[in-house]
């Protein structure tokens, strides 16, 4: 893999007559953070799914480093009834080999007040951030997520970036798929996925994708 972790080449899926990804190759380094800006549509969940290894492509080889541990962020998180943020993160840890302390997991998206809070009463934002704490708890060499930040609000925002951050400083590459331009340039790269074409950024006037 050439010191990469992530590597893509010639990769396409087809869904029926779909097209939704035509010829993808990226690869993605040690400690960067990648993402993959689109609309709606553009194939980008397919994209993270086939780099996940979750998805086999019909052409194609995609591939992550051998053995490195990796975790995903999905658009749409677990559901935990009845259950506190402290439940939630201890029955996690009770399934995980060599588990993060539940204060750090918890600590890195600032969700440390909420022990006691029961899942139900935290806002979406809050949701999202406890996926990552759950999913940072196995230490990943390699993260995924699919619309990291999607609609929450600044707070919840600024906890998932800080947190994403902090991971790739301690040399764990992410890779995440948006549809929030502003996500995009918080990354340390980002390309424009447009009906399933991988354009590199630059090739589209971000005025336009924002206006259509
Ligand atoms: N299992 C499936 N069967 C048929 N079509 C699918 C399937 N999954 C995705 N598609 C279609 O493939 C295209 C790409 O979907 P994908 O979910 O990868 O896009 P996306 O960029 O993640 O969109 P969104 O942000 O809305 O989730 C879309 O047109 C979608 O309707």
């Amino acid at each position: 893999m050439n010191g990469n972790v992530i590597g893509i080449s010639g990769v396409r899926v087809r869904f029926g007559e779909l097209p939704a990804l035509r010829d993808v190759s990226l690869t993605v380094a040690e400690g960067e953070i990648y993402a993959v800006l689109g609309r709606p549509g553009a194939g980008k969940t397919t994209l993270l799914e086939v780099a996940a290894g979750l998805r086999r492509p019909e052409a194609g080889t995609a591939g992550r480093r051998d053995g490195a541990r990796w975790a995903a962020v999905w658009a749409e998180g677990g559901l935990f009834p009845g259950l506190t943020v402290a439940e939630v993160v201890d029955t996690w840890r009770h399934w995980t080999s060599d588990p993060l302390p539940r204060d750090e997991a918890l600590g890195a998206t600032g969700l440390t007040a909420l022990l006691d809070t029961p899942f139900e009463l935290l806002s979406r934002g809050q949701k999202r951030r406890l996926d990552l704490s759950l999913a940072m708890l196995g230490r990943p060499e390699v993260l995924f997520l699919d619309e990291p930040t999607a609609g929450f609000g600044a707070t919840s925002t600024n906890w998932i970036w800080s947190a994403l951050w902090s991971l790739a400083a301690n040399g764990v590459t992410v890779m995440l798929a948006t549809s929030d331009p502003r996500d995009a340039c918080r990354a340390n790269r980002h390309d424009l996925l447009a009906e399933g074409r991988l354009l590199p950024a630059g090739a589209l006037n971000l005025d336009r994708f924002y206006a259509a």
